[in-house]
Order: structure tokens, then C-alpha cells, then sequence
């Protein structure tokens, strides 16, 4: 049977999304695209057939225990996957993999060894990399001979420049790999490549892309590569996000050890998982759910994430020494136009502003024709770039085998 199908998989912190497509015919139209949503609570499911034009969503029960989330929404992916199509036509799958430390740059085909590395990596990526890695386990224990393939979160940043890679700590911690990496990679390099196709000027010059999702993070791009971004060395630095804190004063961490006698499990669960938007409200780390409410803990919450977007979009104006374009994208940047607003309303100094009407459309451009920086909003579809890692990572195998 011919090998023509790949297969991309993608364990998010909140979500888990499948994708196949046929070889060699890459591109928006995915034959399906399978969503499992919500995690860890109730999972929201998602089909979508482009041959078809049919779509189908329901509600799953929640895991029963919040921690196997990951583990109960890939095993309920895989088995509703394989009632869809034959694994003898599976020619690769390809796995979202948040780390690649310093060593994987490009997509790799994973054998032992690979895993043995990139579970080296787990604890700088200790909400994605077990489940990515899991996953990997998972399928290549039940179809040995289906290749995987691992594609890189941090790739996209592998040439920040020194400035932006290091920490300002002894000299032989950034010889040890503890260093700035960046994430949110593969979505990066699908926007940076339709906005190349929409305003290819603009993504020539200084752009910043602003990929608001569960994670959130912004990269700054000059002609189109990652030259400075909010994510370190691990996914909790920068923005504040849905469940996890962004920057923080490092002094906090060893005071809560220090002084209030904080396990670090303890302190690690509290940064990944009780802090963000989730923990600032008290209500939910799901902008949807804290736009929705009137609490003035909501209300707070979702202003302080405005303001803290301001803020890091300054910053890396100022590292890129001025801006032509901004860019939105993920589940709050592509369907939340009053978070757009609020966070270009107070930006015009910049010489950001938007179209209220076109903002309120959700087209893909929102600044108006004469403001001087391009406001554009571009679904992500880190799948497409996975489907590509995959035949990249096929062709690398086949020039390695003869
Ligand atoms: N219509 C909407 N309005 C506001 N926020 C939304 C909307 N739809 C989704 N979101 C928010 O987007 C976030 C999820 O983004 P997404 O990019 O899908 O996450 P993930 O990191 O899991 O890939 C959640 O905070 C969710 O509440
Ligand atoms: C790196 C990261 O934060 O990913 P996600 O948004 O999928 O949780
Ligand atoms: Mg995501």
C-alpha cells in the first residue's frame, strides 16, 4: 500500500491537535484536522473533514485525574485517528516538540538516543515536553516501522543574537546551555510566511509577531528571522499567560523556598499551573471565560494582559530599533478584537492603530491604509509546518540510508 498520508501531532499545554495530509500536497487544506480542547478540565472535541466540508464538535467527560489529561486525550486522539484511516498508509508522523535545546535544530527522525536527549530536556519544558515525548513512546511502540519525526519550538530562534540568548549570570552557566531558547517556533514560521505572502515589504522589515494563546509569547523579526523573543529558557518567561506567570523578579522563587519553606515541586506547580490569568482572577485561565464575566477580578486580569503586551511590544520595537508591522495570532489574537483594541489603544506613540471596523470583521489587515506600522491578524496553523518538518525529516532519513 502506498505510503501516502503524514500524520502531525501537537500537544499544546491546554490542547491536543491532530492533522493529516496527503504527501506532497502541504498546505492549508488538510484532508482532516482532529482537536481535543479544554485540557485538563472537559475536553472539547473538534473534526473537520476539507474533503467533505463537514465539521463536528462535542463534550467529553473530563480525565479523572486532572494529571493524566495528556495521557487520556492521546489515547482517545489515537484511537478515534485510527478508526479514520489506515496506519499502512501513515509515511511519517510529526511530532510537535517544544525543546530542542542547543543541539536539534532541524527536524530529526527520532531513535533511541534522539529520546534519551530530548528527555534530557524535559525539566526546561516540564508542561509540553513529557506529553510530546509521550506521544512519540506511544506511536512508535505500537507501529515500529512508521517513522517519527520531532520538529523544534525553538528552532525558529536557534540564531538569536548574543544579547538576546544570554542571562546576565557567571559565563560558564551560558556555556552549560542555560540560556535564552524561545518557543511558539512553528507557529512563528507559518505567520512569518503568510505575512511574507500578504505584505512582503512589511515582512522584510521589523515586524513583531504576537502568538497569544494558552502559552503566549511575542518574537521581534527583521527580514523575516527571530531576533529577540519574550520566552527564556523555559515557557514561563514573558507574557503572563492562561495558567502559567510570565516574568517574574527571581528573588520571588527563592524567597518562597527560602523563607516560606516552599517544596520546589511545590513552587514549580504554582508557576506552571495556579498563576496567569487563572491565578490573577481566581476565576479562569480561559480568556473567553474572563471576557465573558463582569468580575472585577476578570476585568482586572484582562487588563493587566493588555498591559503587559504593551509593554513587551515596546520592548522589542526597541530591539529592533523601530517597527513596520504587527502581527496577531492564536486563540486570543485571532478571536478576541477587544484584546487587540486594548492592547493597540494606547500604542499610537508607536504609530500602531487599528480600524475599529476591520478589527471588529476580524479582517486580515486592521490598521487603517495610512497608519505607518501594519496591524495585520494571521491564523496560525503550526500543523502545516509540522506536515513540512516531516518531509524535510523523510528526505534527511532517505540521503542518511543511500
Ligand atoms: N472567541 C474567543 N474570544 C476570546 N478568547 C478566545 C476565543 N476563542 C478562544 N479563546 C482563547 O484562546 C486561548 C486558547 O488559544 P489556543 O491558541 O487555541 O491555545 P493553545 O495554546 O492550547 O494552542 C484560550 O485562552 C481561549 O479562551
Ligand atoms: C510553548 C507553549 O507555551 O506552547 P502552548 O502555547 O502550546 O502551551
Ligand atoms: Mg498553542
Amino acid at each position: 500500500m502506498e505510503k501516502d498520508l503524514i500524520v502531525t501531532l501537537n500537544a499544546g499545554s491546554s490542547s491536543l491537535r491532530c492533522a493529516v495530509f496527503e504527501r506532497g500536497q502541504i498546505g492549508p487544506e488538510a484532508r482532516l484536522r482532529l482537536s481535543l480542547r479544554g485540557l485538563p478540565g472537559t475536553m472539547v472535541w473538534k473534526r473537520e473533514d476539507t474533503r467533505t466540508g463537514e465539521t463536528e464538535d462535542a463534550r467529553l467527560d473530563p480525565p479523572e485525574a486532572s494529571d493524566k489529561a495528556q495521557k487520556t486525550a492521546l489515547a482517545e486522539m489515537t484511537d478515534r485517528l485510527l478508526t479514520e484511516i489506515n496506519p499502512a498508509r501513515i509515511a511519517a508522523v510529526s511530532h510537535r516538540v517544544v525543546h530542542g535545546g542547543r543541539d536539534f535544530t532541524t527536524p530529526v527522525q527520532v531513535d533511541a538516543e534522539v529520546m534519551k536527549r530530548l528527555a534530557a530536556l524535559s525539566p526546561m519544558a516540564p508542561s509540553h515536553q513529557p506529553h510530546n515525548l509521550a506521544a512519540i513512546r506511544d506511536l512508535a511502540g505500537r507501529f515500529p516501522d512508521i517513522p517519527q519525526i520531532a520538529c523544534f519550538d525553538t528552532a525558529f530562534h536557534k540564531d538569536l543574537p548574543h544579547e538576546d540568548r544570554v542571562f546576565a549570570l557567571p559565563k560558564d552557566m551560558a556555556d552549560d546551555g542555560i540560556l535564552r531558547y524561545g518557543f511558539h517556533g512553528l507557529s512563528y514560521d507559518h505567520v512569518a510566511s503568510a505575512l511574507c505572502e500578504m505584505a512582503p515589504e512589511i515582512a522584510q522589515g521589523r515586524v513583531v509577531i504576537a502568538h497569544l494563546g494558552h502559552g503566549a509569547s511575542m518574537c521581534a523579526l527583521h527580514g523575516g528571522r527571530s531576533v529577540a523573543t519574550t520566552m527564556g529558557m523555559t515557557a514561563l518567561d514573558g507574557l503572563p499567560m492562561g495558567r502559567r506567570c510570565g516574568a517574574l523578579d527571581p528573588g520571588i522563587v527563592l524567597y518562597l523556598i527560602e523563607q516560606r519553606g516552599m517544596a520546589p515541586a511545590d513552587v514549580r506547580e504554582m508557576l506552571y499551573e495556579s498563576s496567569g490569568l487563572a491565578g490573577l482572577s481566581g476565576i479562569s485561565g480561559e480568556m473567553i471565560e474572563l471576557l465573558d464575566s463582569d468580575a472585577p477580578a476578570a476585568r482586572a486580569a484582562v487588563a493587566f494582559f493588555t498591559y503587559r503586551c504593551r509593554r513587551e511590544i515596546g520592548s522589542l520595537a526597541a530591539a529592533l530599533g523601530g517597527l513596520d508591522g504587527l502581527v496577531f495570532t492564536g486563540g486570543v489574537g485571532e478571536n478576541a478584537p477587544g484584546i487587540r483594541e486594548g492592547i493597540c489603544a494606547e500604542l499610537g506613540w508607536l504609530g500602531i492603530g487599528i480600524d475599529q471596523q476591520a478589527n471588529a470583521h476580524g479582517s486580515s489587515r486592521i490598521s487603517p491604509d495610512a497608519g505607518t506600522v501594519g496591524v495585520y491578524l494571521i491564523p496560525t496553523d503550526e500543523e502545516q509546518v509540522l506536515a513540512r518538518g516531516a518531509e524535510e525529516g523523510l528526505r534527511e532519513c532517505d540521503c542518511a540510508t543511500g
